[in-house]
């Protein structure tokens, strides 16, 4: 049938007719607004352990840019803030935006930036596969970076240098080695809500952990990522990838804890 996307007739707003807990309780992405976040002293920071970390490909997968990592044991991990277990580096992938600073999926107080980085992680302390913890309500934990425009980043060079390999929707390169450390910021300051994928299936299964400090890339790396398509290389229709975000969703009276005060 007709598949989801970021368009006018199969975007967000479309979403709920073949996903309905589109309109649930714990929707991601939320905008996050920090007089209203509760400093919780008793927050533990987030350990991230990715220095055995090793990717194994990137690939277009027609939503975003995907790098995808060995899970196979716990070697690359997040531990501690808001999370009861490690749960494992599966993949990271990106959302951005046309121009400017549009781009991101949380705000801050309405501020939205140009794109957000998704590390997304699995309870694998708790489920035996992937998919059955993508389901699960606390299956997944997803730590979020948002990008700032500005000087250009070393550590994205790697990316974006490889992103002509995987131009066209289902197309997927090697990638190996990349440690995807080099593009957390200097602090690991963040704010952590209970809330869902931002894209189908919107499964209410993902803590997340949105970092308070941006990185910052330059306008001309940003640029690389709108050369992505959306289509297929036998489709005729060519869409660049952006603008692939999903607006705030309510907050539904959940309470957002932040780890600094
Ligand atoms: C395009 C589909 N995106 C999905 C794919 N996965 C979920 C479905 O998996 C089932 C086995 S996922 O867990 O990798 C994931 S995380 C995010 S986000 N933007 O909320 O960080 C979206 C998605
Ligand atoms: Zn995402």
């Amino acid at each position: 049938g007709r598949h989801w996307g970021y368009g006018e007739e199969n975007g967000p707003d479309a979403w709920h007719k073949n996903y309905p807990i589109a309109h649930g309780n714990r929707q991601s992405p939320i905008d996050i607004v920090p007089e209203d976040t509760v400093y919780d002293a008793s927050l533990p920071p987030i350990f991230v352990s990715y220095d055995h970390c090793n990717s194994i490909n990137i690939c277009n997968n027609g939503h975003s840019v995907t790098v995808e990592f060995d899970d196979t044991d716990d070697k690359t991990v997040i531990r501690a803030g808001p999370l009861d277990n490690a749960y494992r580096l599966k993949q990271f992938h990106f959302h951005w935006g046309g121009k400017g600073s549009q781009g991101s999926e949380h705000t801050v107080r309405g501020k939205t930036y140009a794109s957000e980085l998704h590390l997304v992680h699995w309870n694998a302390d708790k489920y035996k596969t992937f998919g059955e913890a993508a389901a699960a309500p606390d299956g997944l934990a997803v730590l979020g970076v948002f990008l700032e425009i500005g000087d250009e980043h070393r550590g994205l060079h790697k990316i974006t240098d490889a992103l002509y390999m995987v131009k066209f929707k289902g197309r997927v390169a090697d990638f190996k080695g990349f440690n995807p450390k080099c593009l957390l910021p200097n602090s690991l300051h963040f704010w952590t809500y209970p809330g869902s994928l931002t894209t189908p299936p919107l499964h209410e299964s993902v803590t997340w952990i949105v970092l308070k400090e941006p990185i910052i890339v330059s306008e001309k790396q940003m640029g690389k990522f709108r050369m992505l398509l959306f289509s297929g290389e036998e489709e005729e229709s060519r869409k660049c990838m952006e603008n692939n975000f999903r607006p705030p969703q309510p907050l539904k009276g959940r309470k957002v804890l932040a780890s600094f005060d």
